[in-house]
């Protein structure tokens, strides 16, 4: 079963708030989501492996630690998942960055792909599929699916908010892959909205509405 992980730093939850505040202009709502995808790299990459590396120090020799090499994959699902690309970034420089193009038709709230490109040693990769909003599950355990089909096994899903919904559906489908969320929210609503979430998350991040 996989696991879930709740990143309630101080710093990530004042954030949300704004995030979720409907007040929030989109020039802010993009620089808070970027923030908080920042912050939650932060915890997403507490398992790293960590390799000895020695410097010289201007004193002396001294036996120091570096990333062990990791190759990492981003996999924002567009476009909601971009939002989050840059802030991840600045603390995993070296990722590449794979996308997977999907939008939750209105009326049934399946996903539909309309692109995808990934890096083509994406197999090699420890991956993370990035969408701030985990909903009925229905995206996320879409794009898990593109990945695996391609013999992608290391899968992380990093969103903002889930519901109960979307968690119970990610780990009966995918229980080999963790989930990193910001909160976890109380349900949805009759169009599969998020309660209280904050909104359309692409919408609101490219002043689509
Ligand atoms: O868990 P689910 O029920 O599948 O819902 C979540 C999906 O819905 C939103 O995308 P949307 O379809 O609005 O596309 P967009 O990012 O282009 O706005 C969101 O960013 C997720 O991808
Ligand atoms: O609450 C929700 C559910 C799906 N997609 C969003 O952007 N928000
Ligand atoms: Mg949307």
């Amino acid at each position: 079963m996989s696991k879930v992980f709740v990143c309630d730093h101080p710093l990530i939850q004042h954030k949300l708030t704004y995030i979720r505040d409907k007040n929030t202009n989109t020039k802010d709502f993009r620089e808070l989501v970027d923030e908080v995808a920042t912050l939650m790299a932060y915890e997403i990459t507490r398992d790293i492996p960590l390799a000895p590396f020695e410097v010289e120090t201007p004193v002396q020799r001294a036996e120091c630690k570096v990333i062990a090499g990791r190759m990492l994959g981003l996999i924002p699902i567009l476009r909601a998942g971009l939002g989050m690309v840059d802030g991840i970034l600045k603390l995993l420089p070296a990722a590449k960055v794979g996308h997977v193009g999907l939008y939750r038709d209105p009326d049934t709230l399946q996903p539909v792909e309309y692109y995808v490109k990934l890096p083509t040693d994406v197999q090699e990769r420890e991956l993370i599929v990035i969408d701030p909003m985990l909903a009925t599950g229905g995206s996320a355990n879409a794009a898990i699916d593109v990945l695996k089909k391609r013999d992608c096994s290391q899968i992380k899903l990093m969103c903002l908010i889930a519901a109960p919904e979307g968690i119970a559906a990610v780990q009966e489908a995918h229980p080999d892959v963790d989930i990193y969320v910001a909160a976890v929210d109380e349900y949805l609503n009759d169009h599969g909205y998020i309660v209280p979430g904050l909104g359309d998350a692409g919408d609101r991040l490219f002043g689509t509405k």
